[in-house]
């Protein structure tokens, strides 16, 4: 059976990135997708924005929704401080399966808990099941359409605090734009925009940065 394309960036990364070393498992896996099959990471320009918010917010505890190849989780990862940690979603087990090994080679598995399921069913278990109080970070990057509904089951399983911070992906192309009403209209979001480009891409994209406000 012949490989996916999940599998190859995989194997490119394996190849030709220096194990323990996160940056270059990103600047590889940028190459790959770059010069030889495009795939839907947020990549070096978006990775900024997020690095920029991440480092800002230093969070103890992280939340990413849609792990993909676990790209944006090693990117996330590799900026927490000692005893801080990321819990990535991923509902695609074959994404699962390849992200997982990503994030080991990246030497980033020790801050990093990959949680295989539906985000409308892992979010109402992450303060009983997975130990959370409350969210400093939350990256969403999942199906574009759950954007909203996730943001609302978040709030209603008090996981956001004053001062928590969420980074939408994609809010131009594919484009959340019912996200954007939600939240552009929420008093209880202060939201910011950041102009950028679809990842390996000519493409206009953007960030949406909204900081709950409690
Ligand atoms: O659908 C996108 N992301 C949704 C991810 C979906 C994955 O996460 C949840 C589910 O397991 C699926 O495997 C997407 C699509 C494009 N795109 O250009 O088509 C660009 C991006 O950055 C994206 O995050
Ligand atoms: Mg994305």
């Amino acid at each position: 059976m012949n490989q996916s394309k999940e599998q190859r960036i995989l194997n490119f990364v394996l190849q030709n990135a220096v194990r323990g070393d996160p940056c270059s498992v990103l600047d590889t896996i940028d190459k790959y997708c770059s010069q030889k099959e495009w795939a839907m990471n947020v990549g070096n320009e978006k990775g900024l924005i997020l690095d920029k918010t991440v480092e800002e917010a230093n969070p103890s505890v992280a939340l990413e929704l849609g792990t993909y190849c676990g790209y944006s989780a090693v990117r996330i990862a590799r900026l927490l401080k000692a005893g801080a940690h990321l819990l990535t979603v991923e509902f695609n087990p074959e994404f699962a399966a390849i992200a997982k090994q990503m994030i080991e080679f990246a030497g980033v598995q020790d801050k990093v808990k990959l949680l295989e399921g539906p985000s409308e069913e892992i979010i109402p278990q992450l303060k009983k099941k997975y130990e959370v109080d409350t969210l400093d970070f939350v990256f969403l990057d999942h199906w574009k359409d759950r954007y909203t509904p996730d943001t609302i089951l978040l709030q209603e399983c008090n996981l956001l605090r004053k001062g928590s911070v969420l980074l939408a992906d994609n809010v131009i192309v594919p484009g959340a734009p019912e996200f954007l009403n939600y939240i552009r209209n929420n008093p209880h979001f202060q939201c910011t925009n950041y102009p950028s480009h679809l990842e390996y891409m000519k493409v206009e994209d953007a960030m949406e940065k909204a900081v709950f406000l409690g």
